[in-house]
């Protein structure tokens, strides 16, 4: 028998009014998998995580977590289930540690975390006894996750955990999200940082205007995106145009007063045909990379205004992770 999935939307479905913030969306997670959910501004993404968390109640639509059935207010199917929407918020007059201990009594399970355990979690285990209103962002966020880990979640739901952190606690943050999918717990999480989602993601979705545009796995991301288009830096980049321009596969823009960029395009093989000249006359290339990411150039092309007519190029791959 296949796995349950440990969380599955159908056609799940939330207006505000007129506005329909999220669309008949369907989503497939497999357990120990990291999902991530692109959108602009907008998009529906914490309505879509309020209403899995059971925050808020769908219109239409159904949502199974670990093959059972979750009604709005059904608390026990969300038992394995933990996260955040939108920021963590905490008693800025309590310590983290006590913040914790209050939540951890709240969820009245006998097998929660410590704090302290949870604080470890997340590198907070030295500022755990300072008041939280003395906390940086980056510490709240931190925390937030904390609070997410005192249950032994199966599913976790995080919005935009990295955002507002510096470099080295987001790296803290997408490292404790593999660690939890090398468990196989399945991390659900939204984010406006491309590199983040295209590093930490075995799946991204991306959501826009409320319905799903795309879905895939790292491979199939490369194989939709758009063509790119490359950057070189080489050792001797006016003859390297010369070439580019013999061959027809760069254009050149200028970059600052008598230095140039040569964007290369075309495909593979011509990208190739343009490598090995350069080699055949002696001119080293020093960088070669995307103009654009792959995960970048995808988004932009799905959900731009110009597309905003026809966004529906829907890739129906849940029955590839069900399988
Ligand atoms: N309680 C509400 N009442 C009315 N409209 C709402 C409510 N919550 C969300 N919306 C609207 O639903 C749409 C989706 O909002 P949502 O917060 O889900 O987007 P998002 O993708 O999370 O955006 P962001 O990236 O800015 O966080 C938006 O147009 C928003 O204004």
């Amino acid at each position: 028998m296949p796995e349950d999935l440990a969380l599955e939307t159908r056609a799940l479905t939330k207006r505000f009014g007129e506005l329909i913030a999220v669309n008949a969306l369907d989503l497939a997670i497999a357990p120990g998998s990291v999902h991530g959910l692109l959108g602009r501004n907008g998009a529906g993404k914490t309505t879509l995580m309020r209403m899995i968390l059971g925050l808020l109640s769908p219109d239409a639509g159904a949502i199974e977590l670990f093959g059972r059935s979750a009604t709005p207010g059904d608390v026990d199917a969300r038992a394995r289930v933990a996260g955040f929407v939108e920021e963590p918020r905490f008693y800025p007059y309590l310590s983290g540690r006590r913040n914790l201990e209050l939540l951890a009594r709240l969820d009245g399970r006998a097998d929660t975390r410590s704090p302290e355990e949870a604080l470890e979690l997340v590198d907070l285990d030295s500022r755990g006894r300072e008041k939280v209103g003395n906390f940086s962002t980056g510490m709240r966020q931190r925390l937030g996750l904390a609070a997410a880990l005192l249950r032994p979640a199966e599913l976790v739901v995080l919005d935009e955990p990295t955002i507002g952190l510096d470099p080295a606690n987001a790296r803290t943050v997408r490292t404790l999200i593999g660690a939890l999918s090398s468990r196989g717990v399945a991390v659900l999480l939204s984010s406006h940082n491309m590199s983040e989602i295209a590093e930490i993601c075995d799946r991204v979705t991306i959501i826009h205007e409320g319905s799903r545009v795309w879905e895939g796995d790292q491979a199939e991301l490369l194989a939709a995106a758009p063509a790119p288009s490359y950057r070189v830096w080489t050792s001797d980049d006016d003859q390297a145009s010369a070439i580019a321009r013999r061959l027809e596969v760069a254009v050149e823009t200028p970059r600052r007063a008598a230095t140039h960029t040569i964007t290369v395009q075309g495909d593979e093989g011509e990208r190739d045909g343009f490598v090995l000249a350069l080699a055949q006359e002696g001119i080293a290339i020093r960088r070669l990379e995307p103009d654009v990411p792959p995960l970048e150039a995808l988004f932009t092309s799905l959900t731009s205004p110009r597309d905003a007519d026809q966004p529906a190029q829907n890739t129906d791959t849940t029955e590839e992770i069900a399988a």
